[in-house]
């Protein structure tokens, strides 16, 4: 039980630590003590504050996602994926756009990794369409409508790829759930609790209607790290996706 919020973590939840110094995300971490477990660092932390970011929170017992979205030939994808798993963080990104060679090199490079620090293996996710795009967006890429069928397509290869999931909206996470099965980690940003802004995210859901719908773990970012009470608005999505 935590003793700012009254309320244990949830290894679902996980907060986007969005921010662009070492010592705000110190802040935020400090904040909302034991209440959250799983972080995300993503790329406006990590490339302000560096690798320091991830072994802060390693330190510290948090879980890390390592939010870098990677996208680049097989090789090169590889390596980097073995270069930032040694950091020690439980979940990375790449783009699932990056297809099938790339997909099965990243989680070689972490394979890799663990095979060397002796920790296991970070698990890979595969982002698919990202949760911004509307039909709109979506059509001036040249992208076909409707996207969930744009989203199946990328999930059915990362599954078929041997990643551990996909980073998808949560209006998609049933039909996901339905072609991948378990343990495939859908993992959903685009959530937006009652109390919240959708700010530039447009294919959303609340916290428990994401979870009901078949996501293992929600990212949620500006909702907490924005709010003029992060440790109340936590402590309501905590609350929110247990019913109470
Ligand atoms: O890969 C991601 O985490 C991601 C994928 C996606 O499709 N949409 C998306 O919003 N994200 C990330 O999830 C977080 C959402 O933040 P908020 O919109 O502030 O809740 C941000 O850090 C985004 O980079």
């Amino acid at each position: 039980m935590n003793n700012k919020t009254g309320i244990a973590a949830d290894d679902r939840i996980i907060i986007a630590l969005d921010v662009n110094s070492f010592d705000k995300m110190k802040n935020i971490v400090d904040m909302l003590g034991d209440s959250v477990s799983f972080y995300k660092v993503g790329m406006e932390l990590f490339y302000s504050a560096g690798s320091q970011a991830v072994t802060y929170l390693k330190e510290k017992g948090k879980h890390v996602f390592l939010d870098l979205k990677l996208h680049d030939i097989p090789n090169t994808v590889e390596h980097s994926i073995a270069a930032v798993a040694r950091l020690g963080a439980d979940l990375i990104t790449v783009h699932a756009a990056g297809g099938r060679g790339m997909m099965e090199a990243a989680v070689r490079g972490a394979s890799e990794a663990a095979k060397e620090s002796g920790r296991p293996r970070p698990k890979i996710l595969a982002v698919t369409v990202l949760t911004s795009f509307d039909d709109k967006g979506w059509a001036e890429t040249g992208g076909q409508l409707p996207i969930l069928n744009h989203v199946l397509r990328l999930a059915k290869l990362a599954h078929e790829s041997g990643v551990d999931g996909v980073v998808a909206s949560p209006r998609e996470a049933t039909a996901i759930r339905e072609i991948c099965g378990e343990p495939f980690e859908i993992v959903t940003p685009g959530i937006r609790p009652s109390f919240a802004q959708s700010n530039d995210q447009k294919r959303i859901a609340t916290p428990s209607r994401a979870l009901q719908d078949g996501a293992s773990r929600l990212v949620i970012g500006r909702p907490v790290t924005k709010a003029e009470n992060p440790q109340k608005a936590v402590s309501l999505i905590l609350k929110e996706i247990r019913g109470e």
